[in-house]
C-alpha cells in the first residue's frame, strides 16, 4: 500500500538495553502515511518500549527514527506535536475533572481553550461521559479513565496516533466505539500504530502486523499474506512464530499445581 509514498515512520536499527539486558534488537520498520499497524507480540517483547521511543520518552536508544521527515534526535518536540499518544496505563491527575484535565492537556499542545472546550465535550459525551465531565476522577471505573485517556490523546487532531492496548478496561461498548473511531480516523488519513493483545481487533483494524518476539520482529506482512503461510486465525500464527504452539499443555501444567 502506498510504498512509493513517502514514509511516514522510518525505522532503522532501532536497539534499546535497559542496563545490560537488550530489549530491542536491530528494529527495521517503514511505516507509510494512513496506514494502521498492528504492533503484536508476547508479554515484554518490547513493544511499550518501541512506543515510548517513537513519542520521544525515551532517548537513549540506538539506530535512527524519522517521523514526518524529522529525526527524533534532534526535533522530538516537534515529532510530539504531530503524534497522539494513548498509554495503556497512566498516572491520570485524578483529583482533576475530565475537562479540567482535558483543558491542562490541550493547552499544552497549544490549543485555543474554546476548540479544547467545544472539542472535550462533544468527544466526552460520544463516550457517555457528559454528565460526569466536571466530577472528579478519583471516583472513576478504569474504563472511564480510559475513555478520558483516550481523548487526551486525540484532542489536538494529530497526524498519528500511537495506541498502545487502548481497550484495556473498556465494555464492549465501548470497545465497538474504539475501533470505529480507528476506522474514521484511518479514512481521514491519519496513521495508526496499534499495540494489542486483542488479536481479533488487530486482525481487522490493520493494514499490516507487525510481530515482535524477544525484542526482534519476527513477522511483518498483511494478515492475508500471513494467513497462507503461518495459519488461519491471527491467534495461531502469533503462537506459532512466538514458539508457543502448546498451550494448553502449559494451562494443564498451571492447574497441575494444585494437584499433589
Ligand atoms: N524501565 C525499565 N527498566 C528495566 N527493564 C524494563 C523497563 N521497562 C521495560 N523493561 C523490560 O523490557 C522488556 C520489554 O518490556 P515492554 O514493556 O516493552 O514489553 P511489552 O511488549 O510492551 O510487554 P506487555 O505486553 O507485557 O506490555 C521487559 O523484559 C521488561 O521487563
Amino acid at each position: 500500500m502506498q510504498q512509493d509514498a513517502t514514509p511516514i515512520i522510518s525505522i532503522h536499527h532501532l536497539g534499546k538495553s535497559y542496563d545490560d539486558k537488550v530489549v530491542l534488537k536491530d528494529i527495521n520498520l517503514t511505516v507509510y502515511p494512513g496506514q494502521v499497524i498492528g504492533y503484536i507480540g508476547p508479554n515484554g517483547a518490547g513493544k511499550s518500549t518501541t512506543v515510548k521511543t517513537l513519542i520521544g520518552l525515551i532517548t537513549d536508544f540506538e539506530g535512527e527514527v524519522n517521523i514526518a521527515g524529522m529525526d527524533l534526535r534532534t526535533q522530538a518536540l516537534d515529532i510530539k506535536k504531530i503524534i497522539g499518544y494513548v498509554p495503556e496505563n497512566a498516572e491520570i491527575y485524578d483529583v482533576l475533572t475530565p475537562m479540567e484535565y482535558l483543558n491542562f492537556t490541550g493547552l499544552l499542545y497549544g490549543m485555543e481553550p474554546a476548540t479544547i472546550e467545544e472539542r472535550a465535550v462533544k468527544m466526552l459525551t460520544a463516550f457517555g461521559l457528559h454528565d460526569n465531565r466536571f466530577q472528579r476522577m478519583d471516583t472513576f471505573s478504569k474504563g472511564m479513565r480510559q475513555k478520558v485517556l483516550i481523548t487526551a490523546g486525540l484532542l489536538h487532531n494529530p497526524q498519528i496516533v500511537i495506541l498502545d492496548e487502548p481497550l484495556s478496561g473498556l465494555d464492549a461498548n465501548a470497545v465497538i466505539i474504539v475501533k470505529e473511531i480507528m476506522t474514521l480516523l484511518k479514512k481521514e488519513g491519519k496513521t495508526i500504530f496499534y499495540c494489542s493483545h486483542m488479536m481479533d481487533v488487530v486482525e481487522k483494524v490493520s493494514d499490516r502486523i507487525v510481530l515482535l518476539n524477544n525484542g526482534e520482529i519476527v513477522a511483518n506482512a498483511t494478515f492475508e499474506e500471513l494467513k497462507q503461510s503461518e495459519g488461519d486465525t491471527l491467534e495461531n500464527i502469533f503462537a506459532q512464530l512466538t514458539g508457543k504452539e502448546n498451550l494448553s499443555s502449559m494451562a494443564d501444567e498451571f492447574i497441575n499445581a494444585f494437584k499433589n
